[in-house]
């Protein structure tokens, strides 16, 4: 059976087209691969050159257009040059200058929307049979500030200065519509944010538990074909099973994931996390109760947005107006320390947790969401390297990643790149702790062979989920990493073991 064959579209009343497997996946199966139809710059973007899409200072331009671009290598990038710069140079639309090139620069707005069409002139048959049936929600974007500024920033520039009006309004709003709803965030291998138009990957319905994994090879060598996005079942699919991505942040509490996909995608969310109060036990969305001691407070009806919440054991009762200002007030918090690293990171983030540990549940979203920065800030930042934690230091970052392993089993089920990255965090501090006891005589030697043990074990699973993901890509190199490392303390094990004293 081909690829092409392991999916079938369907169409429903409620999200149009979807996706089902035509026969059972297993877990890690390539269900199918694709190019883009076109890529490039995310809307609100910051100044970044039209090649390789890293950021610049914009004092190099291109020889042809003008526009920003980091060398004369990058103004001969396929995706600049059959693009952009050909409509720019001949209608003669510079670059204005900008104070400061980190702001977010609306010039860019049009880049992307004006790749889509001139792709659409080139491959009119995958744009007929492929982007032309995407949704692009025009009637429900007309009443939103985004389509006046859309009017403003792409389709009278276009149709205007840039001389393209062989392209209707009406077209170009649809483009920027279908890049609104369907396009999927991409990193360069600088890890600089971009945005793809994929007409398969697309199609999948949103779910808030995704049973698929799709991984973008972003190689940043300016090809129009460049950045071919694999999709693999994330999870064993029986043969009828809807195929679903996730729209959102998985880590986030349900009244912020339902505000996102109603704000941004334009429908309800009722899947089985959004409906139950608890998110399937995983309590991301509950606080403690402040009023008696072993109560939780979970939405009355998580489905309605401003509903009442309760708590379970006694009277207590608020506003969901009340928790939605509690969430934002904590997510602004966890923003500000976002780009903190190092020892400072480290500490702001423990802050944090300590200050909202008797408000938040210990599973809440906010709570996962450092513990998931933490794991990865210890054993790594400066002064924090595996050998030199203590074991206290050592057993809280076990503990850490022991308590997110457990959300994501239920979020993030299967092959995701964030349990792979979790199990190699796991691996080093259990191996390190384990040595630690057994040089102290706290343990056995035929423990700490288990315990060393288990720790390969647990780095080998990592490997499983990390090996399919493209070495362009950070995880990817850390999947060549977390192989080779793995050999080695197979082949090593039992120096290992007696060196170890
Ligand atoms: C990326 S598109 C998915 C493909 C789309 N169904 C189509 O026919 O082209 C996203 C849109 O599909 C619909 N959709 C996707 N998932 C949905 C869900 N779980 N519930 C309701 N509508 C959904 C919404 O209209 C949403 O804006």
């Amino acid at each position: 059976m081909s690829q092409q064959d392991l999916f079938k579209i369907e169409t429903s009343d409620t999200v149009g087209r979807y996706s089902v497997a035509s026969r059972d996946l297993k877990a890690g199966e390539i269900i199918f691969a694709e190019t883009p139809f076109a890529y490039g710059p995310k809307s609100d973007t910051h100044c970044l050159c039209l090649g390789c899409h890293n950021p610049v200072d914009c004092t190099y331009l291109c020889s042809k257009c003008s526009w920003p671009v980091c060398s004369p290598e990058c103004e001969v990038l396929a995706v600049h040059k059959d693009n952009e710069c050909a409509v720019f140079s001949s209608s003669k639309v510079k670059f204005q200058a900008v104070e400061d090139p980190a702001d977010v620069c609306l010039q860019y707005e049009c880049i992307t929307p004006l790749r889509v069409l001139l792709q659409k002139e080139r491959d009119t048959k995958r744009w007929e049979t492929e982007i032309s049936k995407m949704e692009a929600h025009n009637e429900k974007r007309k009443s939103k500030p985004i389509w006046e500024f859309n009017q403003h920033n792409i389709v009278e520039y276009l149709r205007g200065p840039c001389k393209l009006d062989r392209f209707s309004e009406e077209l170009i709003h649809t483009v920027c519509g279908i890049l609104e709803i369907n396009a999927f965030e991409a990193r360069t291998p600088n890890c600089y944010m971009i945005r793809c138009l994929y007409p398969k990957l697309a199609i999948m319905s949103h779910n808030c538990i995704s049973n698929i994994h799709h991984a973008v090879d972003c190689q940043g060598n300016g090809n129009l074909t460049d950045c071919l996005v694999t999709v693999r079942a994330a999870t064993d699919i029986p043969k009828g099973g809807e195929l679903y991505s996730s729209y959102t942040y998985s880590f986030w509490p349900t009244l912020v994931r339902r505000e996102f996909l109603r704000e941004s995608k334009f429908f309800e969310c009722t899947c089985p996390r959004c409906s139950d109060k608890t998110e399937l036990d995983t309590h991301l969305s509950s606080l403690k109760c402040q009023r008696c001691d072993n109560g939780v407070i979970v939405a009355s009806d998580p489905l309605v947005d401003l509903c009442e919440w309760n708590c379970t054991h006694c009277e207590y009762k608020t506003h969901g107006g009340a928790i939605k200002k509690v969430f934002a007030a904590i997510q602004n918090e966890i923003d500000q320390v976002e780009y903190i690293g190092g020892h400072e990171g480290i500490q702001q983030r423990e802050h944090i947790f300590r200050k909202y540990k008797s408000v938040l549940h210990p599973k809440h979203a906010y709570m996962t969401i450092l513990r998931s920065a933490l794991i990865q800030l210890y054993g790594k930042a400066e002064g924090y390297t595996l050998g030199e934690l203590p074991d206290v230091v050592l057993e809280r970052k076990i503990e850490l990643c022991y308590q997110l392993l457990e959300v994501l089993d239920v979020i993030e089920p299967g092959m995701s790149r964030i349990r792979g990255i979790t199990l190699y965090e796991l691996h080093g501090p259990i191996m390190m702790h384990a040595r630690h006891q057994y040089q102290y005589d706290a343990i056995s030697k035929d423990d700490f062979k288990r315990r060393l043990r288990e720790s390969i074990n647990i780095l080998k699973q990592a490997v499983e989920i990390l090996k399919n993901e493209p070495v362009s890509q950070p995880e990817g190199q850390l999947g060549q990493m977390a192989l080779a490392a793995s050999e080695q303390l197979e082949e090593n094990f039992d120096m290992l073991v007696e060196t170890a004293y």
